[in-house]
């Protein structure tokens, strides 16, 4: 793995392939041994969570479903301000164990817009599984249940997530280069 050139910006090494595979077949193992009985609802969101929701998957060996959202944000009234609202959610939450897959929760405003929609629908558990989040980023602070990697407030790029649509499909996680964040 060396620097790599993404649009304008470099972005260099930061996890690789084998740790993230390492650390997502032991989040997969702590659900199978918290969630067993439960046929949680997987709720992955696109597009980022692609990767991360598909490796996560193939480790669970409990019964499962999975469905795969889309957020769409638009803007509310002045006192709603943006808004999300989830795109393919077609699945009753009632009683059931869910549990959010997400690749990152960064500022934490999608899952603090999105969360209490789908407690509205009365889940029996709302769960959150994130593979990365940034402390130092959260304005909205988020339990997140299940945690991948705890990560410096710098831009990420790769496993799923973007720049400017770019990266997705690179199979290791890189980070802005220092001087260009
Ligand atoms: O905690 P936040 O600051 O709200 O950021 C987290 C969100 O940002 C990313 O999605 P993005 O909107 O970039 O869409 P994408 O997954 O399609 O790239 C990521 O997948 C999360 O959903
Ligand atoms: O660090 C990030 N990289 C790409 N997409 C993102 N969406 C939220 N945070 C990030």
């Amino acid at each position: 793995m060396s620097v790599i050139k993404v649009h304008d910006k470099q972005f260099q090494p930061y996890i690789g392939a084998v740790e993230l595979q390492q650390r997502i077949k032991e989040m997969a193992e702590q659900i199978n041994k918290d969630l067993a009985g439960e046929r949680p609802l997987f709720i992955a969101i696109l597009n980022g969570s692609f990767m991360f929701a598909a490796d996560m998957f193939k480790h669970l060996t409990i019964e499962a479903e999975i469905s795969f959202i889309k957020l769409a944000s638009y803007k509310g009234t002045k006192s709603t301000g943006n808004v999300v609202q989830a795109i393919g959610l077609d699945e009753d939450l009632f009683g059931r164990t869910v549990v959010i897959l997400e690749d990152i929760v960064d500022t934490g405003k999608t899952m603090s817009q999105f969360l209490p929609q789908l407690e509205h629908q009365q889940p029996k558990k709302l769960i959150v599984a994130s593979l990365l989040t940034k402390p130092e980023a959260m304005v909205h602070p988020i339990q997140i249940d299940y945690l991948g990697f705890s990560v410096p407030d710098k831009f990420l790029l790769g496993y799923g997530l973007d720049y400017d649509g770019l990266g997705r499909n690179l199979p290791e996680i890189y980070q802005l280069v220092e001087s260009e964040k």
